[in-house]
């Protein structure tokens, strides 16, 4: 498809091009060919998308989400981590099926391309059926097994086993919209034994890591008191942080580190010089109580900060506007100070900083990277007037002012109708799968 946007307000998020008050793009396939001021020479377009009244920015970016955890949106809410994860999420997850996790990641898929998100960062089961949402929804995934040790060799090598074949089926596929990482779930559910084998197989393989880290004061004081040192130094023992190809850059294979709560200065110091990426995940931080990552000082001392939801379970959406505009707010009410994490700074965290751990060739709108955009309505009142483009995207905006969405040149939504997926279908056996699974969990906790 040779498309050309016209009539656009334009935030390129590029350093040497910034915003274009009247401009156009033309996407070439999947590429990015031009961007300019003005109006373009004319051209034999199969599509042409009048912009007028629309901002045209690159999509946001999700780099943490458990997908298929969808369909558990308000299962179980109001309770501190550890009962929610153990006494209902995981007895609920035990009911899951292959099928329930295929409509569930499609619900998912349908509520990104719905508000703004073109690409997001996954951990979850069944991620087979994660992928298969992927490649028919259109958007871009960078998926993650998430492999749960349990302190139990056995267990261990069964997971890795499926984290693995995940990372060799798909890395690449549905013309390179679908990545991968290996996900060792979190320092106090695995073993540092087992974290070094990943990294291994993370250089091995030349894919990322996905982990969550420090998310509550619980992890952070059984690693202390299990090995005498927090969960940061001790996966920096077995030199977890620093997986990278050989001979390469620090950053060159992404480690993502989910949460980042409980972290000293001595932790943010070894996430900076290692190159480690953080997903701040601030909505469900505060659901959750988990508490409040120090976001201002990781970014000063030169971490890359990204932004994510988190599942459906502990959020309750996949609302990257929401997750902007707290992110902002939460970190000025901790530092006691209001020009804390400014407005473009989070732009860029939910944009740019997000691609560089799924798709470094997305995030920023110039010539030569993939066609991955949205065009948000500016004809709403909460968009009059706009003194700022970031004000309003952090502040004001909502994930319902997205109209289109274009993910590595095709069209997913337009003039907010989805185009790619029959959205009653989606949502129908979405809400089957889920009402059945309660049913089967409710059975289950009977016959106990
Ligand atoms: O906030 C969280 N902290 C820890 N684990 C989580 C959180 N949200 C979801 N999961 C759990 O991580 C596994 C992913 O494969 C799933 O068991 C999911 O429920
Ligand atoms: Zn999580």
């Amino acid at each position: 498809m040779f498309i050309l946007i016209k009539n656009a307000r334009i935030l390129t998020l590029d350093d040497s091009c910034g915003e274009i008050q009247n401009g156009y793009i033309v996407i070439d396939n999947e590429f990015i060919s031009k961007i300019g001021a003005g109006t373009p020479i004319s051209g034999n377009y199969d599509k042409i998308i009048d912009a007028a009244g629309s901002l045209v920015m690159p999509g946001l970016s999700n780099t943490h989400t458990h997908l298929g955890m969808t369909l558990l949106r308000g299962y179980a809410d109001d309770m501190i981590l550890k009962d929610w994860l153990e006494k209902e999420i995981w007895p609920a997850e035990a009911e899951l099926t292959a099928e329930d996790v295929y409509w569930g990641s499609l619900l998912g898929c349908l509520e990104m391309i719905r508000f703004g998100t073109t690409a997001f960062c996954d951990m979850y089961f069944f991620m087979d059926e994660t992928a298969k949402a992927v490649e028919k929804s259109g958007i871009r995934g960078c998926l993650s097994y998430g492999m749960i040790e349990l302190f139990d060799e056995e267990r261990g090598n069964a997971e890795f086993i499926k984290g693995e074949r995940l990372v060799r089926e798909w890395q690449g596929k549905a013309n390179g919209r679908i990545t991968t990482m290996y996900g060792p779930h979190a320092p106090n559910t695995c073993s540092k034994e087992f974290i070094a084998k990943v990294k291994k197989a993370a250089e091995r393989d030349g894919v990322g890591v996905h982990i969550h880290v420090l998310e509550t004061e619980d992890e952070l004081n059984t690693m202390k008191k299990n090995y005498g040192v927090c969960s940061v130094h001790h996966l920096d023992s077995v030199g977890f942080w620093d997986t990278r190809l050989p001979g390469s850059d620090k950053s060159s294979l992404p480690i993502l580190a989910a949460h980042s709560v409980w972290m000293s200065e001595g932790d943010i110091k070894i996430f900076a010089e290692k190159g480690v990426t953080v997903s701040h995940n601030p909505i469900s931080n505060m659901k959750l109580a988990s508490g409040i990552a120090p976001i201002q000082k990781m970014i000063q001392a030169g971490v890359l900060v990204t932004l994510g939801t988190d599942g459906c379970a502990s959020n309750n959406n996949l609302n990257m506007f929401e997750e902007m505009k707290t992110a902002a707010l939460l970190q000025k009410l901790d530092t006691k100070d209001p020009t804390a994490l400014p407005a473009k700074t989070v732009v860029e965290m939910a944009t740019k900083n997000g691609a560089q751990v799924i798709d470094k060739k997305t995030g920023v709108l110039k010539p030569g990277n993939k066609a991955d955009l949205i065009l948000i309505d500016l004809k709403k009142a909460n968009a009059i007037p706009i003194f700022d483009i970031y004000s309003h995207l952090v502040y004001s905006a909502s994930g319902s002012d997205v109209k289109t969405m274009i993910v590595d040149g095709k069209i997913l939504m337009e003039d907010y109708k989805i185009l790619v997926l029959d959205e009653y279908e989606v949502m129908k056996n979405a809400h089957e799968c889920a009402q059945n699974l309660v049913k089967r969990v409710k059975d289950k906790n009977k016959m106990l």
